[in-house]
């Protein structure tokens, strides 16, 4: 039995001879990136939903419009929840719900992204018991749709700016809920534009004409039956967007639209009907569903990359083009270092994104039940770790796949390649939930802070102990055995540990020149955000760290680890001037890390294939006729090409139209 398991009859001979060459079972590495429970599961969906013809694309989303997308997401996802008790184990398992929708649908949206992905936990961690048998029930019965819909045409991270007001009506026991501007309406939310029928909506609860801030409310905003806007409701879809185009994301404006008192979701903040407020137990426990969002994202987004890299991989091994020795025939353009460089540090970013995204839905778990008997302590922690990981993730994601893409050559470029559209999505995660730079000064008061109490011998959290850690003076790199890369590791600690104690100096020498703190922290915001990207980073070569340490099978463990050390190598060079600037790593050090990361390309070279078959991504699922696991690429790209609509006749009628007359009217002219 091969160790590979996605060998198959009738593959291409180049890969079977390739997934011949694995030092571990694919299974097993599977396991090690899903959870061996979800795996499974994730291998048994995907023969179900290939079985069942009514989840399959009707045809290639690339050749449809924007109206046709929509309407094909909208008849696959009502199929998936048709079938969905013959499919999967458990619907109410989030993860086994987004594996169902990943191969059935894509990436492109439909109806119910936002309703499962905000709705649903706005309404679970804010909805008091009575609210939630009112809504929660029917959303999760599919009686209703629902979007999360806080985002405002002129503002959206500055949430303190939303101009949307909910006024309390005592006589009516009602709020009226009103967009006083054009700045005001809601812009953005997911399947708003077309799809929902309810909203939470952000809005500024004023109870005798004082303002409380913005608090979330229930609005249903179109008719249960004919779809159409409630009165005093304006709603409609934004337009094309970069990618993510089967997702109606849409804008929303009420003129004095009137909802009972009981709409306003009342688990913490409070109403009474004679308008008294209570406060939350945390200010910020009304931002739960955007913590929510920020925390599965970051396991998406590995995801993402690591759809990506099975793309290129699988490609660049049927792909020949040059000689590495002349006359000894074409190579497979994975043999060239260069190639090796490009793609095999991606994939072991999309590795360890998986890894983190696990840790930290097991973080939110955990403050979810806190917040359930109202304890928030960890809740700061939690807003650091996914702010930070939420932006270094997406951007290193889009980055990585824009390598992949461009290591596909021009067939990368084609739509045919699959990349375009998950590089567009996944691109989106950059500037939702909080935009990258907003969201790592976020962590950055969060690091300063936890400066503040270092300097009182006091830890913030487990998140920056490290911070009590005298700093070393020199790297042990290549000066004692390598070993599990120990001083790797602690060189990660100690630039990140650096730049933040740095710029905490910085701050307080402005401040101490009489300078104020909101100054102070302008005049540094890009070294501030520098300290959360290194702070982010190390967490994330620790939390690989901790999986390689995790793992029991040796051949598991040793593949692993040669792609952890790989990632410490590449992400260590990436970030080198943080370890020169104090001569922490010497030129030799530096040297010697490019040397082994060399070494480490080649060590990796024959797993490649199997690394990536290890995530176990369907063809269907997939949708890239590059990254086809059976290898079989240049038919396809062909057949794919006459599937184009331009080819549906010879001659268009654009050309009778406009280029005929105008080579007519040349002849004449140079016959004259
Ligand atoms: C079919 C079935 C499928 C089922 C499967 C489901 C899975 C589906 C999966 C995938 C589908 C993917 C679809 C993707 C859809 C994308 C949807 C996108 C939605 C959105 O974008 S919603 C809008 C998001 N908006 C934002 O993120 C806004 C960003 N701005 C902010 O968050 C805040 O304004 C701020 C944090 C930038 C600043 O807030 P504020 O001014 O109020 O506060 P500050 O003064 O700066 O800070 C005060 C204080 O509060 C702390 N703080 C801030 N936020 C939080 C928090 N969330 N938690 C805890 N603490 C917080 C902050 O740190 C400060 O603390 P200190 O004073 O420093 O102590
Ligand atoms: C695909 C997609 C889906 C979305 N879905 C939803 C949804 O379902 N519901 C919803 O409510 N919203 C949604 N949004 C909106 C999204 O949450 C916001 O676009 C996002 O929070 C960024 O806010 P903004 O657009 O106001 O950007 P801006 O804040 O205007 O950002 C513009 C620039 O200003 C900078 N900037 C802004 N403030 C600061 C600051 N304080 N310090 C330093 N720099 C700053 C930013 O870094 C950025 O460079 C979605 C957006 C996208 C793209």
């Amino acid at each position: 039995m091969p160790l590979n398991k996605e060998i198959q009859p009738g593959d291409n001979d180049e890969l079977t001879r390739e997934r011949l060459q694995a030092t571990f079972d694919t299974q097993q590495m599977a396991a090690a990136l899903w959870g061996s429970d979800l795996a499974r599961k994730r291998r048994e969906l995907a023969k179900k939903v290939d079985k069942l013809t009514v989840l399959h694309d009707s045809k290639d989303m690339s050749f449809m419009t924007r109206e046709e997308k929509l309407s094909e997401n909208a008849r696959k996802v009502v199929q998936m929840f048709a079938h969905v008790a013959d499919i999967v184990e458990d619907p109410s398992d989030d993860a086994e719900m987004f594996h169902l929708s990943s191969n059935a649908i894509g990436h492109e949206g439909h109806p119910f992204g936002v309703h499962f992905v905000m709705f649903i936990p706005a309404l679970k961690a804010q909805a008091d018991d009575e609210q939630r048998e009112k809504w929660l029930m029917p959303a999760l019965g599919l009686q209703l749709i629902g979007t999360y819909a806080q985002t405002e045409l002129g503002h959206g991270t500055n949430l303190r700016a939303l101009e949307t007001m909910a006024t309390f009506d005592k006589a009516t026991d009602e709020f009226v809920i009103h967009t006083p501007t054009v700045t005001a309406l809601k812009w953005w939310p997911g399947s708003l534009g077309k799809s929902s029928n309810h909203a939470v909506v952000s809005a500024n609860l004023i109870i005798d004409g004082k303002s409380y801030g913005h608090h979330n409310f229930m609005v249903q905003i179109r008719d249960e039956n004919t779809h159409k806007p409630l009165k005093g409701i304006t709603v409609g879809d934004i337009g094309p967007k970069m990618a993510y185009n089967a997702s109606d994301n849409g804008f929303l404006g009420f003129d004095h639209h009137r909802i009972p008192r009981r709409n306003m979701l009342m688990r913490h903040a409070k109403v009474d009907k004679n308008g008294v407020y209570t406060k939350p137990p945390h200010a910020k426990i009304g931002y739960s569903a955007m913590v929510h969002v920020r925390s599965v994202m970051i396991g998406h987004q590995g995801m993402f990359l690591g759809s990506a890299s099975t793309i290129a991989i699988r490609y660049s091994l049927v792909r020949r083009q040059g000689e590495i020795k002349e006359g000894s025939g074409e190579v497979k353009i994975l043999d060239y270092q260069t190639q090796q460089h490009r793609l095999f540090p991606q994939l072991a970013r999309a590795y360890v994104f998986m890894f983190a995204g696990k840790e930290v839905r097991e973080l939110y778990q955990k403050v979810l039940s806190d917040m359930e008997k109202g304890e928030t302590t960890l809740l700061a922690d939690l807003h650091a770790l996914t702010s930070g990981l939420k932006s270094v993730v997406t951007h290193l994601c889009v980055a990585g796949m824009e390598q992949c893409r461009m290591a596909c050559g021009g067939h990368g470029y084609s739509r045919a390649s699959g990349i375009p559209e998950i590089w567009g999505v996944a691109v989106g995660g950059c500037t939702y939930e909080g935009e990258n730079m907003v969201m790592l000064l976020q962590l950055a008061r969060y690091l300063m802070k936890a400066v503040k109490e270092t300097k009182k011998g006091k830890s913030l959290g487990r998140l920056v102990d490290y911070l009590l850690l005298p700093q070393d003076r020199h790297s042990l790199i290549g000066r004692v055995p390598q070993g599990e890369y120990g001083p790797h590791l602690a060189a990660f600690e100690h630039i990140a540990r650096r730049q933040i104690f740095k710029v905490a100096d910085e701050l307080t020498k402005l401040q101490d020149k009489g300078m104020s703190k909101e100054i102070a922290w302008q005049k540094k915001a890009v070294e501030l955000q520098r300290a959360a990207r290194l702070h982010t980073r190390f967490y994330l070569a620790a939390c690989f760290h901790r999986k390689v340490q995790s793992v029991v099978d040796g051949r598991i463990r040793e593949a692993l680890a040669d792609l952890y050390h790989l990632h410490l190598n590449y992400e260590l060079l990436d970030m080198v001037n943080y370890a020169l600037e104090d001569a922490y790593l010497k030129a030799d050090q530096v040297d010697f890390i490019r040397e082994d990361m060399y070494r480490l390309l080649e060590t990796i070279r024959p797993n490649a294939i199997s690394l990536v078959d290890a995530f176990e991504f369907s063809d269907r699922e997939l949708r890239s006729v590059l990254g086809r696991r059976d290898g079989h690429v240049y038919e396809n790209l062909y057949k794919w090409a006459k599937e184009s609509e331009l080819n549906r006749a010879d001659v268009l009628p654009y050309f009778d139209k406009y280029l005929k007359p105008m080579m007519l009217a040349a002849r004449q002219r140079s016959n004259i």
